[in-house]
């Protein structure tokens, strides 16, 4: 789907790909100078972090291996249920790695505080963030996170990743969704 053409369920285009380009440029050149003559690994959280984490790491100059872990904290809505589960676990033991979570977005908090504590108890070397998109609400939990791609305010957003009830992954931009849609 294209920016211009929008369809019913979209209210507006928050952020373009060239933005979402040029941000992601931006942050992989410190990225690499932060990890230089490390070896990094990319965990990224599926599914939403999949557009970000095949971006970013074509943009990286860091040599990197990837691996994936599937948690989910929200049903088919846009409240998150408070439960966080694990559907895919790591394929890789991270011990004495040097690990960059990279997610697609930090609402509540909820999700990233649950896998810095799991994540860090199988200690790795390091163990940083970096998100694409930002809320306000994340600001409440105390989470360091190093590299933000954009704080966006408060509304429920899809595109490049982010879905409602698995739609709309596969828009290339960030947009806001109409409050019809999810009765909003
Ligand atoms: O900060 P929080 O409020 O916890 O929300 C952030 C999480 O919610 C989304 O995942 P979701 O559980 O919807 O799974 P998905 O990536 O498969 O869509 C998103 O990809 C983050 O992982
Ligand atoms: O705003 C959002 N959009 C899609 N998925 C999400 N998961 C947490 N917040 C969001």
């Amino acid at each position: 789907m294209q920016e211009k053409d929008l369809g019913a369920d979209l209210r507006s285009v928050l952020i373009t790909k060239q933005e979402i380009d040029a941000r992601l440029a931006e942050l992989a050149a410190k990225i690499d100078a932060g990890y230089e003559g490390k070896d990094l690994l990319l965990v990224g959280v599926l599914k939403g972090a999949v557009m970000v984490m095949a971006d970013l790491a074509r943009a990286l100059a860091t040599p990197v291996t990837m691996d994936w872990m599937a948690i989910s904290s929200y049903g088919a809505g846009t409240q998150s249920s408070g439960v966080v589960r694990i559907l895919k676990d790591l394929d890789t033991d991270i011990k004495d790695k040097h690990v960059l979570i990279v997610e697609d977005i930090i609402d509540s908090g909820l999700t990233l505080s649950w896998l810095l504590s799991n994540l860090g108890s199988r200690e790795p070397a390091s163990l940083e963030i970096m998100t694409l998109l930002r809320k306000p609400e994340a600001a409440k939990v105390d989470i360091d996170v190093k590299w933000v791609g954009f704080d966006i305010p408060s509304e429920f957003v899809v595109g490049y990743g982010l879905d409602y009830g698995e739609k709309y992954r596969n828009l290339p931009f960030i947009g806001t969704l109409a409050p019809h849609v999810y009765g909003g």
